[in-house]
């Protein structure tokens, strides 16, 4: 058998990088259209604050057979459209009952989760705390707080993303908006629609 090599990494926590890690993606606002509530507010701040990047994801993928695992660090910009937290586009693993464990390095975020079903689950993130998110769950990070939100994330690396389990529920059934207080709340999502009976069996089938 081949055995692989162990690596070492570090989390640059200012900078949100994972240093020894091999792969890097961004996503810019413009990736990110028809995931917030209020088009208007998008819009302008697409227009007059420019294509920034809401996140920024490093990772290291050593191969992605079955028992292997992915990790890697991610880091989100503060900020809001109209009144909706920064998110990230949230997925359900592509094979839905592998799970993942973040921890938080800096910064003040959720984990929102959702169940198949449609039951929310928010976990606030912030530094030297563990989210775990079990197997099954849709999750999507919020960064609630005034600084980047930094992640440090791990995971199954037969896991896999979907990400239009999401886009075909019209979104995920709670958006969190920021209160007047410097706080935030987590209010219905009006476009949500709940999968149906069959859909949730569907997800729950696809597990291996
Ligand atoms: O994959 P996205 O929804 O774009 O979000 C960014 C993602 O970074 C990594 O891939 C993490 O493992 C994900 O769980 C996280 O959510
Ligand atoms: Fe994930």
């Amino acid at each position: 058998m081949e055995m692989t090599e162990p690596v070492r990494c570090s989390v640059d926590v200012g900078s949100g990088r994972l240093a020894g890690g091999s792969g890097r993606y961004e996503k810019r606002l413009s990736d990110l259209a028809s995931l917030y509530a209020d088009a208007e507010a998008y819009d302008a701040l697409l227009r007059d604050g420019g294509d920034r990047v809401v996140y920024a994801v490093e990772d290291l993928r050593p191969s992605s057979a079955p028992g292997d695992m992915i990790f890697g660090v991610t880091r989100m910009a503060p900020g809001t459209v109209g009144d909706e937290f920064f998110l990230t586009r949230g997925h359900i693993h592509a094979i839905a009952n592998r799970p993942e464990i973040y921890y938080g390095e800096s910064g003040t975020g959720l984990m929102l989760m959702e169940s198949p079903a449609g039951e929310t689950r928010i976990v606030e993130v912030g530094a030297r705390v563990v989210c775990y998110v079990p197997p099954f769950w849709i999750h999507r990070s919020v960064n609630v707080g005034p600084d980047d939100l930094v992640m440090t994330f791990a995971y199954p690396a037969d896991s896999g993303q979907d990400y239009d389990i999401i886009a075909r529920s019209g979104g995920m059934a709670q958006r969190v908006l920021r209160t007047g207080d410097g706080g935030w709340r987590a209010v219905p999502n009006a476009s949500y629609r709940p999968r149906t009976a069959d859909d949730v069996a569907r997800v729950l089938a696809s597990a291996a």
